[in-house]
C-alpha cells in the first residue's frame, strides 16, 4: 500500500466503502466480483480505479454510485449508508448528490448543449447557480456552443457538455466511467485536465474508472483492483508508474 494522500488527510472522506462484497449469481456459478473492498475518497480528491480486465472496476463504481446493489458491506456518502436505502431514496440520492460522466456522453439529442447541462438541475427542482454555470461553461470552452444540438458538436465538445452537466450542481462526488474512451488523445487530455482542475480548484471529488495509464496519470491517486480486492495504490502517479504496477498485477 502507498502512503495516504497527504493533501487531504485532514478532511473526512466523502465516500467510504467498508467490507464491500458483490456476488453475481449463486452457488458454483457465482462470481465474487468484489471480495471485501475498503476504500475512502476525500473531498477534492481525483482518484482513478484501475486493474486487469474482470478485476471488478465497473462493479465497484456501480455499487459506489448506487447503480448496482452490493451483496454485503456498507457505502457511506456523507452520513448516508446507501446500502440501506430503498430504491426511491436511492434514485433521489443519485439525482441530488452524485454526478455521472459516461464514455458515451448520454446527451439528449433534441436539446441544446445549454439545456442538456441544465436539465438534471431543472428536473431536481434546484435553483440554477448562474455564476457557477457561467464559470463552468467558460472553463470548458462551451460559451460559443451553448445553442448547438449534440449532433452538431464534436465528440470532445459533447463530453464537455456531459462534464459540465455533472459538475453544475456541485455533487458530493462525480463518477466518471472511461470518460475519454471515445475521444482522440488530444481531446481526451483536455477533458482530463479539466477534471483535474475541477478537483483542485472547485474541490470536486472525482472517481474515474479507466483502462488507460495515461488517463490515470491525471489523477492524484490510483487504486488498483485484482480479483475483486484492492491490492495497491499510488499517489502522484505517472503513466509509467501506473503501467509498471499494472504489469506487476497482471503477472
Ligand atoms: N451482471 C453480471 N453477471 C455476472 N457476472 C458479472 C456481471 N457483471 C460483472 N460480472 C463479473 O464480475 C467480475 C468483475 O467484472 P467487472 O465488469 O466489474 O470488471 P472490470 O474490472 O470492470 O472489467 P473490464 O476492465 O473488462 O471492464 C468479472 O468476472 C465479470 O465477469
Amino acid at each position: 500500500m502507498g502512503q495516504p494522500a497527504l493533501p487531504h488527510y485532514d478532511t473526512p472522506p466523502v465516500v467510504t466503502a467498508r467490507d464491500l462484497v458483490k456476488v453475481y449469481g449463486s452457488g458454483e456459478t457465482g462470481v465474487r466480483a468484489l471480495d471485501g473492498v475498503n476504500v475512502d475518497f476525500t473531498r477534492g480528491a481525483f482518484t482513478a480505479i484501475m486493474g486487469p480486465s474482470g478485476s471488478g472496476k465497473s462493479t465497484l463504481m456501480h455499487c459506489l454510485a448506487g447503480l448496482d446493489t452490493a451483496t454485503s458491506g456498507s457505502i457511506m456518502v456523507g452520513r448516508t449508508d446507501l446500502t440501506q436505502l430503498r430504491e426511491k431514496q436511492l434514485t433521489q440520492l443519485r439525482r441530488d448528490r452524485i454526478g455521472f460522466v459516461f464514455q458515451s456522453f448520454n446527451l439528449l439529442p433534441m436539446l441544446t448543449a445549454e439545456r442538456n447541462i441544465l436539465l438534471p438541475s431543472q428536473i431536481a427542482g434546484r435553483t440554477i447557480d448562474r455564476d457557477r454555470f457561467d464559470h463552468i461553461v467558460d472553463v470548458v470552452g462551451l460559451r460559443q456552443r451553448l445553442d448547438h444540438l449534440p449532433a452538431t458538436l464534436s465528440g470532445g465538445q459533447q463530453q464537455r457538455v456531459a462534464v459540465a452537466r455533472a459538475l453544475l450542481s456541485a455533487p458530493e462526488v462525480v463518477y466518471a466511467d472511461e470518460p475519454t474512451g471515445n475521444l482522440d488523445s488530444r481531446t481526451g487530455a483536455e477533458i482530463l485536465t479539466f477534471l483535474r482542475e475541477s478537483a483542485e480548484e472547485l474541490r470536486q471529488t472525482i472517481v474515474m474508472v479507466t483502462h488507460d495509464p495515461v488517463a490515470a496519470a491525471y489523477a492524484e491517486r490510483v487504486v488498483f483492483l485484482r480479483d475483486g480486492r484492492l491490492v495497491d495504490e499510488l499517489n502522484d502517479p505517472t503513466a509509467q508508474s501506473v503501467l509498471d504496477r499494472l504489469v506487476h498485477l497482471e503477472a
